[in-house]
């Protein structure tokens, strides 16, 4: 084995030669690339498209590549949570930047550009339901970041959230890339700040049959003022680990999501679906038109 050749239980190839869990090999993929949460969202993006050249699924993992009015697109489920969202930035970025063949890191990175269309539950009173929510950052309860560290940006709204919240761990803080955001007007794409949990019910502050003694104290998310005078917006499951993972491997992320539940006013969206459509229809277009 060569110094820095990545060794077989580091980098898991299947006989194929394709990454372990995502069963791609480079060439399936573009480099703007989709990411959803839902597996049967995959098919909701690519029934736009003018033609699909790869289907591939393995696991939660669902992979269509195709073209969109002439663009080339690729979409991708990670499935529910940012353990799957590791798995998915890594297979993805190997693809790209490691040779597969040498197993050695090429010395020319490729930047990717992520656009997440999720669900998302508001966290304040006056956001309606239905709204587009742009994430320019995301807090990550998650603890997945901790596992790599390295994340350039401010981290002391961090500590300041963990001593409001006693008895909560320390959350990590991941942006946005803005070149990309800037794409999605803000009249359309309200702007916020996310809650990245590890989990829909009491990480979320819901209480079926469990009691659950963090959420008489949840609300103090809602009413909690960052410095510069910004308020968190709306509570998911992926946000943060696809905006940390990518600052910490070079590529741009932009996450969006539609506001399906106000947790504050206790409602939920009737037509989920047709939020969704709208939604993936008008950043599909918006996609088309960049460079
Ligand atoms: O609709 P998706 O993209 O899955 O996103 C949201 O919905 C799921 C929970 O229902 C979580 O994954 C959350 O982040
Ligand atoms: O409340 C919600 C709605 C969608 N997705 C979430 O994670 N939470």
């Amino acid at each position: 084995m060569k110094r820095n050749e990545l060794g077989p239980s580091e980098l898991i190839l299947n006989p194929d030669g394709s990454v372990y869990h995502l069963h791609l090999l480079p060439e399936d993929i573009a480099p703007i690339i989709i990411t959803v949460g839902d597996p049967d969202r995959v098919k909701q993006v690519s029934d736009h498209f003018d033609s699909i050249e790869l289907v591939r699924q393995h696991r939660e993992f669902v992979t269509h590549t195709g073209y969109f009015k002439g663009k080339r697109i690729t979409v991708i489920s990670t499935g529910i949570g940012t353990d799957n969202v590791d798995i998915v930035l890594n297979e993805l970025d190997a693809l790209v930047n490691i040779d597969l063949k040498t197993r050695l890191v090429k010395e020319e990175h490729t930047s990717l550009t992520f656009v997440r269309l999720g669900t998302s539950g508001a966290l304040q009173r006056d956001i309606p339901l239905g709204t587009w929510l742009l994430s320019e950052s995301a807090f990550g309860y998650d603890d997945l970041l901790h596992f790599y560290g390295g994340l350039p940006n401010d981290q002391s709204e961090c500590e300041l959230l963990q001593h409001y919240l006693e008895g909560l761990p320390l959350p990590y803080r991941a942006i946005y890339s803005e070149r990309a955001a800037a794409h999605f007007p803000e009249n359309k794409y309200k702007r916020g700040h996310t809650l990245t949990m590890p989990g829909f019910y009491a990480p979320q502050g819901r209480a079926l049959r469990l009691s659950n003694p963090t959420a008489t104290r949840f609300s103090r998310f809602a009413d909690f003022i960052f410095r510069d005078g910004g308020r968190l917006t709306n509570l998911e499951m992926e946000t943060a680990g696809l905006y940390g993972l990518s600052q910490i491997l070079g590529h741009d992320a932009v996450s969006i999501s539609a506001l399906l539940a106000n947790r504050m006013n206790g409602e939920f969206h009737p037509d989920p679906s047709g939020v969704v459509n709208e939604m993936i229809e008008d950043a599909l277009n918006i996609i088309h038109d960049w460079d």
